[in-house]
């Protein structure tokens, strides 16, 4: 049966982050999309320019509308803008017992827009971390969380995965996209306490607005189709790495440009 991945996050008109690239990740990998959205956020390859929250009964009414008819295998939740909007994704969650909830906790866009109202990481840590399967934080996210100075090597990222870990989620994958050097490199740790360092050669690109949309997504779509987290996780990571060899394939903008879903049937 082909997974129907449900996709809760804010929009991005040039199609590189947000539902749109997560909707090009559910179906590259053979799932079935379906959205909510958050906010309408006037971005590009360049920046953010506004964001237009959509009003939190709303964002119930789509949730109710859609769970109360369609079933969903599993859930990418990305950009949530402000408290009340968390709130009522995280009753969602309760209500419908929303299967495999991958968290993608959005704060910031690549240009250092916000796309979480600073008051509102509490809510964040508080009422959606402990609710998710899994979450996906990059460094600066991870230090937000946790009130702390971003890790800036392996042995602090394993430290602050494991503060990350005891506030409540099941899993946390800490992504080292924003390290350098020639690997990039990501931990995944579980409650159950298994450690899996997750390696990959580091591409040399600019273009790669919308990465942590494009694995968030990816996981969630994987987690149906694989045995285990990890299987998926991993799967999902070397789908991201392709997806970012494939970027300067595209000519999308004037900054940093979108990674490309690349389509093996196709051959492009
Ligand atoms: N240049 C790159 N080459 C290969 N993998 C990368 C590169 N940049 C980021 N990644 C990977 O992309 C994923 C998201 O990265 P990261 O930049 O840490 O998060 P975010 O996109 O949320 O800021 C991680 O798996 C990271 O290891
Ligand atoms: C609506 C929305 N959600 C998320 C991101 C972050 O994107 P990235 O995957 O590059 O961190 C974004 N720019 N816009």
């Amino acid at each position: 049966m082909i997974p129907t991945i449900l996709s809760i996050a804010g929009t991005d008109p040039s199609g590189g982050a947000g539902i749109q690239a997560d909707l090009k990740a559910f179906s590259a990998l053979g799932g079935y999309g379906t959205t909510v959205i958050t906010a309408l956020v006037a971005q590009t390859t360049t920046g953010v320019s506004e964001v237009h929250d959509v009003p939190p009964e709303f964002v119930r009414s789509q949730l109710d509308t859609l769970l109360t008819d369609v079933r969903v295998d599993a859930v990418k939740i990305g950009m949530l803008s402000s408290t009340e909007i968390i709130e009522v994704v995280a009753a969602a969650i309760d209500t419908y017992r929303l299967p495999n909830v991958v968290v993608d906790p959005v704060m910031v866009a690549k240009s250092g827009d916000r796309l979480l109202a600073a008051d509102a990481v509490e809510a964040l840590r508080t009422v959606l971390l402990p609710r998710a399967d899994l979450i996906t934080p990059n460094l600066p996210e991870a230090a937000d969380l946790l009130g702390e100075e971003e890790a800036t090597d392996l042995d602090r990222m394993r430290d602050q995965a494991e503060r990350l870990l005891a506030l409540g989620p099941r899993r946390v994958l800490l992504k080292g996209g924003h390290l350098s050097g020639p690997t990039s490199t990501d931990l995944l740790l579980s409650a159950d306490g298994d450690v899996e360092t997750l390696t990959a050669d580091r591409v040399n690109t600019t273009n790669t607005h919308g990465t942590g949309c494009t694995l968030s997504s990816a996981i969630a779509t994987l987690r149906p189709q694989r045995p285990t987290w990890s299987q998926a996780v991993r799967d999902a990571k070397d789908y991201l790495t392709e997806a970012l060899r494939h970027a300067d394939k595209l000519d999308i903008g004037k900054g940093k440009g979108p990674v490309h879903h690349f389509h093996a049937w196709w051959g492009n």
